[in-house]
């Protein structure tokens, strides 16, 4: 992979981020590096390198330390790893109303702070690279040159928000089908959805001008940090997080301006765009143990960094479920989507590294409707005058459901719809009075969201496409047996479990062999 031309910033030089990237920098010796002698690389692999890699989630923000191990037979080793919920959500905006789903971005920011700060000081000082990936889809706004200040948490160097706005997330609702109609058609295979960067920021166009005008940057939560860790003149975006806000054409990699500008969009806002795998600048001070001039990565979608963590060979899938979910698998080399969106596909190709595809089940309803389901009992709890943490409900449906190994019962779980159906909304049949335990309604709910993404793409359709393996990760999965239970019993192929922390292992891991080619190079 190299240069893509001049209008890509911040391309260093060439990153070969492989399909199938488990074993990527495991010397695999000549597959990889091909014009390294051999003396070059043992003197490169002697060195010690250890990459930071963050993932900030909807729920959650995760921090992993990795280390390059080239004969490991993974060729890498987390050294440590923390995560802390951002407990974000931010209060109803009056004008985006009920369907609104915004978070506040000093407690993103918080939680990440708490995460480095949980990290061995030691390790810290020897990043020799920082990843960053997350949420897809949401986008917030900052004032140029006003966006952190920095300073000082006990002895460490931290950023705090300045100018910033909330965070519109994926999640949010405020776009109707209607308005939705109303946008111009983009010039791009991928279709617009609600929670979408671009038509929120259509939206906000239409129903708070003035808002607007308090900005002049525009970006997700994580290309956000990328540009306060690194100073950055103007906001920069790869390509995976441009397609997911649509507007945006992969195959000339670029904004589609003529069409937003005819429709009044501040163009002005629209990040420059930078290719997947590159660097997009040094850090300009310290940051925690980290030194001032370390290397940050353009920040990643956080479904292409958790497939990158954990997609080993060419005949898997990758199932993760955390806040939402995506089954994934990677589209041939060569492979192009048609360029004409198709609002009512469950499937959609989202762009990976080096110019490939990977054809995407994104479901707007995972954890989340487990989570939904926890808030309402502690709720109905607390109405009822009792008091439970929400631990403790899900660990005790968990183990009801685990005992509870079938169910009548079918939950239909779209509570947030579905970006190809939006107005079809949950649904709860087959009702029996003797299923309605715990359990019953737990093992059904489980069910409901593996079943609801075969709906979108039937496993039997992953066989045609040679697929012989699925590998689940993310926390929703790896902390629930019946969910995976659940997952085994549906999918006609082996399933193996992988780690919670994937996005941030994955963003870790393109800057690590980044780094181990720049060294060998
Ligand atoms: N105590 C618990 N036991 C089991 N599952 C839990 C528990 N607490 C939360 N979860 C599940 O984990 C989900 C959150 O997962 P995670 O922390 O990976 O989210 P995230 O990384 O922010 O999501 P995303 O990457 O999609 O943004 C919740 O939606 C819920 O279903
Ligand atoms: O789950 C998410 C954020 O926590 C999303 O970014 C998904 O990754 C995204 O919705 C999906 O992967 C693709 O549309």
């Amino acid at each position: 992979m190299g240069r893509r031309g001049a209008s890509m910033l911040g391309v260093a030089e060439g990153l070969a981020p492989p399909r199938r990237p488990e074993p990527a920098w495991r010397v695999q010796e000549g597959a990889l590096l091909p014009q390294t002698s051999a003396a070059r690389l043992s003197e490169a692999m002697a060195a010690r390198v250890v990459a930071l890699g963050i993932d900030l989630g909807t729920t959650s923000v995760k921090a992993a330390l990795v280390e390059a191990v080239p004969g490991d037979p993974t060729g890498f080793v987390v050294l440590a790893s923390c995560a802390r919920a951002a407990r974000a959500e931010a209060a109803q905006s009056a004008a985006a109303g009920p369907q609104g789903q915004e978070q506040d971005v000093s407690r993103i920011i918080q939680a990440l702070n708490e995460c480095l700060a949980a990290l061995p000081r030691q390790l810290l000082q020897e990043v020799c690279g920082i990843g960053v990936s997350g949420q897809m889809h949401g986008v917030m706004f900052w004032k140029t040159g006003q966006g952190c200040e920095w300073t000082k948490e006990g002895t460490s160097p931290v950023f705090e928000p300045g100018a910033v706005s909330h965070l519109v997330t994926w999640q949010d609702g405020r776009c109707s089908s209607e308005f939705l109609a109303s946008l111009p058609q983009p010039e791009s295979h991928l279709s617009v959805a609600s929670g979408f960067g671009c038509a929120t920021i259509f939206w906000l166009l239409k129903n708070s001008p003035e808002f607007l005008k308090s900005y002049d940057a525009a970006g997700t939560i994580h290309d956000y940090v990328v540009a306060m860790l690194c100073g950055l003149p103007r906001s920069l975006m790869c390509d995976q997080n441009a397609a997911s806000w649509g507007y945006f054409n992969t195959q000339s990699q670029s904004w589609n301006l003529e069409i937003l500008r005819a429709s009044g969009f501040p163009v002005h806002v629209l990040p420059d765009i930078a290719e997947a795998g590159s660097v997009a600048g040094r850090t300009s001070r310290a940051w925690f143990e980290i030194p001032k001039g370390t290397q940050v990565g353009v920040a990643l979608g956080d479904l292409q960094a958790s497939v990158y963590s954990c997609m080993a060979e060419r005949t898997d899938a990758v199932l993760n479920i955390s806040t939402s979910v995506q089954l994934a698998t990677s589209m041939p080399s060569g492979f192009q989507p048609a360029q004409t969106p198709d609002p009512a596909a469950p499937i959609s190709y989202f762009p990976y590294f080096d110019r490939s595809y990977l054809a995407v089940a994104a479901s707007l309803n995972g954890g989340n409707v487990l989570a939904t389901f926890v808030h309402m009992l502690v709720q109905w709890m607390a109405d009822l005058g009792l008091e439970v943490e929400e631990s403790t409900v899900y660990s005790c449906m968990i183990q009801a459901a685990a005992q509870q190994r079938d169910t009548c019962l079918t939950i239909t779980p779209t509570v947030l719809g579905e970006r190809h159906l939006p107005d079809q909304l949950a649904s709860v049949t087959r009702i029996s009075s003797s299923a309605l335990s715990l359990g019953h309604v737990t093992r059904a709910l489980c069910r409901g969201i593996v079943q609801n993404l075969h709906s979108m793409l039937p496993f039997q359709q992953l066989k045609e496409w040679g697929v012989e393996r699925v590998i689940g990760s993310g926390s929703a999965l790896s902390r629930n047996e019946v969910l995976k239970q659940e997952v085994q019993r549906a999918f006609p192929f082996p399933v193996s479990f992988g780690q919670d922390v994937d996005a941030a292992v994955g963003a870790a891991l393109v800057m690590l062999q980044r780094n181990l080619n720049q060294r060998v190079s």
